[in-house]
């Protein structure tokens, strides 16, 4: 059994990180451009800092085209990402405070970040509620093309969520809400029986490359606090985690021995380091356990089956959901985005849309409105296993049941059977959950239900994530969406062979699937492939035929 060497843990931190994981752009003609967002209008009041937003621009034949997507962030470096946050949050919040974060000081003298104290922070929420225009609130609005007003309307009322933790200034933030572009979520992270911190951190380095809109370290087995360090420090993009699996480690894997006051502790030390958002398995009510007992796969959540677990030994209600106005206090000090986690989520086709499911669901709709009432930002989870038939009904009930709250989806799978295959068979779920209103996809490899994943199954799975995204921004309408496509169509109409491996979602992958068989530089403007070969291209055909037409 491998285990983490703190030796290397320490090594590989903030101050030491491999140079082989600089992250790189996906093509020459791909480049990362800034520009800056809209002044704060007159009538609003917010941060009047100058608002500069990056994109992804690809230079094309016909000009350039803006991708709707997030952005490789800067190279992987030793000493952690610029922190482009931390301007705007001391004029907003004042001076930081000096703290020891947890799992002890940083090796090797590097510096703290810097860290609000609790009673500094007001939740974008909150901030949106009073018409405050927060550098944040700008960003996403320039970054999704909408108007700040828009962006404030939603986020107030909990439409939408911007998990942007103060203590997080390496964050680029992002939107993620129904009438937004598909956010992609990559979960990462060991487990002790598969620990590799170079893996873990070559993981991080294709996520980010790959264009992942938030990253999960679902680490467990080990105190990781340094890895969740060196890939805050490194992540543009939010930072989720699942505290509980923190918690586990530390009363040393038995889950009767979990608490509120442990959990809490985590909690707030996660925050401290800058976590932008976590899942809480608050809605899995002693009263439901029962319901998973007729299953066909019982409980497949980790979280989810360990409140059970907790419940069942104490016989007494979830801790989670009995201390909720606490850990809702912890969330706002911080402004934590809570990810209420569906622990009772199903695992099988067979279990889909079922009472156990949908009580749970009913309870999180609960949980999300006490989050709004105190300016908490909130998010719902959802499955997991749905045949394409019962997603709509799936999709229609969080939406009525959550008061249009986010919803977070893992997959679905659309099938049970496709093992080896599950990033194919659950993004066709998502595409199909996507195009009826979830938020946020998370990704599923090549590995589910197998093994921990590999950097090349991460690789697969978000591109194949990123694809059921943009399905399903396509069929929502979303901005920049169809003009992509379009440019695509183009550039393959007019035979642009590097064009379209510029704007393809893969373009490595693209240019060698046509370099395996026309290798030669002139093939690339030839107006034919060798799937039909010169004489039967059917477009250098159309072209000819539709010139008079
Ligand atoms: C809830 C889901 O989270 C994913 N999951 C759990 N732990 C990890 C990890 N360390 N790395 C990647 N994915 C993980 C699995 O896909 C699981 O089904
Ligand atoms: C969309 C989604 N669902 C669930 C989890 C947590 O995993 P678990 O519930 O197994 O602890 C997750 N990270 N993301
Ligand atoms: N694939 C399972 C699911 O459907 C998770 C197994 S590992 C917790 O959620
Ligand atoms: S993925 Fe593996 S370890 Fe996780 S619940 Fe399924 S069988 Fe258990
Ligand atoms: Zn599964």
């Amino acid at each position: 059994m491998n285990t983490i060497p703190v030796a290397s843990l320490r090594r590989r931190h903030v101050d030491e990180a491999p140079t082989d994981h600089v992250v790189q752009a996906a093509h020459p003609q791909q480049r990362r451009v800034v520009r800056e967002a809209p002044p704060l209008p007159h009538d609003l009041s917010g941060d009047d800092d100058t608002v500069l937003v990056p994109f992804l621009e690809v230079a094309t034949a016909e000009g350039p085209v803006i991708l709707p997507t997030s952005l490789p962030g800067a190279p992987l470096g030793s000493d952690g990402l610029p922190q482009v946050r931390a301007q705007v949050l001391r004029h907003r919040y004042g001076a930081t405070v000096t703290r020891t974060l947890p799992g002890g000081p940083l090796p090797n003298g590097a510096p703290a970040r810097p860290t609000y104290a609790a009673n500094q922070i007001l939740t974008q929420r909150t901030l949106a509620r009073r018409g405050f225009g927060s550098w944040e609130l700008r960003f996403v609005a320039a970054r999704e093309q909408v108007t700040l007003e828009r962006v404030l309307d939603d986020v107030a009322s909990g439409r939408a969520v911007v998990p942007a933790n103060p203590n997080h200034p390496e964050l680029e933030p992002t939107i993620i809400g129904r009438n937004y572009r598909t956010k992609v979520n990559v979960n990462l992270g060991a487990s002790s029986v598969r620990a590799d911190i170079d893996e873990e951190l070559a993981k991080v380095a294709v996520a980010l490359q790959g264009g992942a809109d938030t990253i999960m370290d679902l680490s467990t087995g080990t105190k990781l606090a340094w890895v969740r360090e060196w890939i805050l420090r490194n992540s543009s993009v939010p930072v989720g985690t699942v505290p509980i699996y923190e918690a586990l480690d530390r009363v040393g894997g038995r889950p009767e021995r979990l608490s509120w006051s442990l959990f809490a502790e985590v909690l707030e030390e996660q925050a401290l380091q800058g976590v932008d958002y976590v899942t809480v398995h608050a809605g899995l009510l002693r009263d439901y356990v029962p319901l998973a007992a007729r299953r066909t796969t019982g409980i497949v959540s980790r979280g989810g089956s360990l409140m059970a677990a907790w419940s069942q030994h104490h016989q007494r209600e979830n801790f989670l959901f009995e201390h909720f106005d606490e850990l809702l206090a912890i969330a706002g000090r911080y402004d934590l985005t809570l990810s209420l986690g569906d622990g009772l989520r199903p695992g099988s086709t067979a279990d889909a849309n079922d009472e156990a499911q949908l009580a749970e669901l009913r309870t999180l709709g609960d949980l999300a409105r006490r989050a709004g009432e105190v300016g908490v930002q909130a998010m719902i989870e959802g499955p997991g296993h749905v045949p394409l038939h019962k997603i709509a009904e799936n999709a229609l009930l969080e939406q009525e049941l959550c008061d249009d709250a986010p919803f977070y989806t893992l997959g679905p799978l659309a099938i049970d059977v496709a093992a080896g295959w599950d990033h194919v068979s659950s993004a066709i779920g998502a595409a199909v959950i996507g195009a009826h209103g979830a938020a946020m996809l998370c990704y599923v490899t090549p590995k589910e239900h197998l093994g921990l994943p590999n950097p090349e199954d991460v690789r697969a799975g978000l591109i194949a994530y990123r694809i059921a995204a943009h399905a399903a921004d396509l069929a929502k309408g979303i901005n920049g969406a169809q003009a992509w496509d379009d440019a695509m169509s183009r550039a393959r109409y007019e035979f642009r062979w590097n064009d379209q491996f510029a704007l393809a979602i893969d373009p490595a992958g693209a240019q060698a699937h046509h370099d395996e068989s026309l290798p030669a530089r002139a093939a690339k403007d030839a107006e034919f492939c060798s799937m039909c070969g010169p004489n039967f291209c059917a477009m250098a055909h159309s072209h000819r035929a539709l010139h008079d037409a």
